[in-house]
């Protein structure tokens, strides 16, 4: 599956009224990296909560091919980013009483048979490749590192469609970091997804197709790389 996306007229305010965010026009095509870069508190991690549907306060259009995310119910959003998004975050919300495997094949939950093998065979590649510790641990005694790639195997292991990444690559060595990188650009080349990632990583930067800046509570134009 792959959705184009297409945001207008976004604003994006707090529980209080206060505004938080506005976005005139943004576009993304399928195949597209992206990448997010601003100041402490500009709203970088408010633009990917929206883009997920995750912003109750809201208004405009936020489009992921012909379903606008800022028009859905919660369940219908839910449902949504159940099965199409992908998302890297900060806070890894772990099951801290599950297993690296546990909690990377948690998508199984709402899927049926077909479904279930094929989420666990992408988890388990995805936990190989980003080399988490196999034993049958728990994750509440794992690193912060371990804790990351953990959660990154899961926020992939149902394929979708979108990846949304919060500074995915900060408490990766570079080695794991350059590996974690090259393997979400080429997932979203070959499979026709879409990756937005919010990164002061100048490696990750340095090989999105797009780099926009967000200052202020707006996206200013592409940024070139200094
Ligand atoms: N629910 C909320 N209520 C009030 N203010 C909020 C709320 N959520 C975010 N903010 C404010 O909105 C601004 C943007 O926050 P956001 O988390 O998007 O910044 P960021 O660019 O991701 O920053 P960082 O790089 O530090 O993570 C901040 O000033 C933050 O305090």
């Amino acid at each position: 599956m792959s959705l184009p996306l297409h945001v207008e007229s976004l604003s994006v305010r707090a529980p209080n009224g206060r505004l938080l965010l506005t976005c005139p026009t943004f576009s993304a095509a399928p195949g597209d990296v992206i990448g997010l870069r601003g100041p402490s508190g500009a709203g970088k991690s408010t633009f990917l909560y929206a883009l997920a549907g995750l912003q109750s306060t809201m208004s405009g259009k936020i489009d992921w091919g012909g379903t606008d995310l800022a028009h859905l119910g919660d369940g219908a959003r839910a449902r949504f980013r159940r099965e199409t998004i992908g998302m890297i975050f900060q806070d890894f919300l772990l099951f801290e009483e599950l297993s690296a495997l546990g909690n990377a094949t948690l998508a199984t939950a709402f899927n049926g048979a077909d479904k279930r093998r094929s989420i666990r065979k992408t988890a388990e590649g995805f936990l190989e490749r980003l080399r988490v510790p196999k034993d049958r641990r728990t994750v509440d005694s794992f690193s912060g590192g371990e804790r990351q790639r953990t959660a990154i195997a899961r926020a992939l292991a149902h394929d979708p469609a979108i990846i949304l990444a919060d500074e995915p690559t900060a408490s990766l060595d570079r080695d794991t970091a350059n590996a974690l990188i090259a393997d979400l650009i080429d997932l979203t080349r070959s499979e026709q997804k879409t990756l937005i990632a919010v990164s002061h990583d100048l490696h990750l930067l340095e090989q999105m197709d797009r780099v926009i800046d967000i200052a202020d509570g707006r996206l200013l134009s592409e940024a070139a790389l200094a």
